[in-house]
């Protein structure tokens, strides 16, 4: 799906009234970002870039989506649109500047994971799917690395398309779980689509087909002796393990060998214990176990403390549903408007809370590294930079600050990535997406990873617009 119509309605009506007030062709800046990390965690992971710039350069109105622009009306029967209106719609072509967080990057509160320059018009229609695309698999990317942390180097897979937030959510969260970490999933069409590694074992279904277990197992190897992963769980889930080597020893015997079993109910701890013991007693070290069955980071980090002897984590409905926190908040905010004179004029939006108050200027993300580890992000304004030493300032708490010393070696966040509306480079390899979150992973101290009570990442503003900010936020209030 892509369609200019991925947007809410009032996007569409102030478009209209900037056209008609001759406001639309004021040059803006946007900032995509969230105000709170996901799963009390210490970072997230960016996620979603590349679908917003295909979102972006395929913007068009069709015909038959004007046709039904045209078809509303309002509470009193006139045409909601004019169409003079719909006519200039028909013809536009976004034609954004953006500068973006590299995908698989840590990001952290408040930091613009995008920001977006062009006319107010252009900026406001790409709001709706720039939140859409970005807040979820922002979260899912994270929630991935979560889970891959618990799992400690062990493969993870995941399973979660089936009951995933309908298709296109099942498709996202397999890409942005891959991007966090997953080394496969199960969901084909991820795998046609982006490349992803497939992974699976078979169902409780094809067991409950056969009169016999042991029938069940020695088919299923015959059919796939490359390929096999046995579901021992179905009756008995030890006695399943003995026939699951059965299979093995014929199958060894025609020169293949099992690749696992599955666990998917019961004490996976208790259960991993048994059938590894009994595998390693038959001479199948190399047996893999999988397990299953509504699994998180938290049980996964429970299971590796019971010793659990498991290989391979599957993952579902937990990941891909982000189930303990279903989104991510993410929000786009305008922060500067282009005087008549060309300089530009910071924008802020008053809130009862000063964290939620939104940050003006067009803004910038610097991240400092010691040792090769990130050791603080200053948020500030490109049009007032900075050089050498620094304050790092937490806008939700002004007491938190971070000093960076000048000469610290540091880098800037935000990318070009658009020029009006094309891409400056081609699509990035999703690898090369994974392989940046795993980078960025390792460049974070191990107390930000953990996965309660992490410690705080010191990301703030940069004290020059900590002081604008409350200067503007004073005058306003
Ligand atoms: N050793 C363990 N420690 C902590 N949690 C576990 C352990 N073993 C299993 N679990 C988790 O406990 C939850 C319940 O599992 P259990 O198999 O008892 O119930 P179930 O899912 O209803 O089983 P079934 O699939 O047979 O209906 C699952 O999320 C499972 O991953
Ligand atoms: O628990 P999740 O993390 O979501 O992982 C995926 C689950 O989906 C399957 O169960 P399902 O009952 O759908 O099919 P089955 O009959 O093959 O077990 C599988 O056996 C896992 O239990
Ligand atoms: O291949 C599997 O084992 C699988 C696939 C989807 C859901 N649960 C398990």
């Amino acid at each position: 799906m892509n369609s200019p119509l991925q947007t809410d309605l009032y996007q569409l009506t102030m478009a209209a009234a900037y056209w008609q007030s001759g406001t639309a062709d004021h040059e803006s800046v946007f900032h995509l970002f969230f105000r709170r990390l996901p799963f009390q965690g210490g970072y997230a992971i960016a996620a979603g870039l590349e679908p917003a710039l295909q979102w972006l350069e395929a913007f068009r109105f069709r015909t038959e989506e004007l046709d039904y622009l045209a078809s509303l009306r309002t509470r009193n029967d006139h045409p909601l649109f004019r169409d003079d209106f719909l006519a200039y719609l028909g013809d536009l072509r976004l034609e954004l500047d953006i500068d973006a967080v590299p995908e698989g990057s840590a990001v952290f509160p408040h930091e613009p994971l995008l920001r977006v320059q062009g006319t107010i018009l252009h900026a406001q229609l790409a709001e709706t799917a720039l939140l859409n695309l970005v807040n979820f698999q922002t979260l899912v990317a994270t929630k991935a690395a979560r889970v891959c942390y618990a799992a400690a180097g062990e493969p993870v897979f995941e399973f979660g398309y089936r009951r995933a937030q309908g298709p296109d959510g099942g498709l996202t969260a397999s890409r942005a779980a891959w991007i966090g970490g997953c080394e496969g999933t199960s969901n084909v069409l991820a795998g046609h689509r982006y490349g992803i590694p497939l992974r699976g074992t078979h169902a409780h279904s094809w067991v409950m087909s056969f009169d016999d277990e042991q029938e069940a197992f020695d088919r299923y190897a015959e059919a796939m002796p490359d390929n096999s992963t046995m579901l021992v769980d179905t009756y008995d889930t030890l006695e399943g393990v003995d026939k699951a080597i059965v299979t093995a020893r014929k199958l060894r015997k025609q020169g293949h060998e099992l690749s696992g079993i599955r666990l998917d109910s019961g004490d996976l701890a208790w259960l991993s214990q048994q059938a590894r013991a009994k595998l390693d007693a038959a001479g199948f070290p190399d047996v893999k176990i999988v397990a299953s069955n509504d699994l998180d980071e938290h049980l996964i980090e429970s299971l590796r403390h019971q010793h659990a002897k498991i290989d391979v984590w599957g993952v579902g409905t937990n990941l891909v549903t982000a189930a303990d926190q279903p989104a991510l908040g993410g929000v786009y905010k305008l922060a500067a408007l282009r005087r008549d004179d060309g300089t530009w004029q910071p924008r802020i939006k008053l809130s009862e809370q000063t964290a939620k108050s939104s940050i003006p200027g067009r803004l910038q993300v610097r991240r400092f590294m010691e040792d090769g580890k990130f050791i603080g992000d200053a948020i500030y304004d490109v049009d007032r930079s900075f050089d050498g030493a620094t304050t790092i300032i937490d806008p939700a708490d002004p007491i938190r600050r971070k000093e960076i010393p000048a000469g610290t070696t540091a880098t800037e966040l935000l990318q070009p990535v658009m020029k009006a509306g094309r891409r400056i480079a081609p699509a990035e390899p999703l690898e090369t997406i994974r392989n940046r979150c795993q980078e960025s992973l390792a460049s974070l101290h191990t107390g930000i990873l953990r996965l309660k009570n992490p410690h705080a990442y010191p990301a703030g503003l940069e004290e020059g617009l900590h002081e604008r900010r409350e200067k503007m936020l004073g005058e306003l209030r």
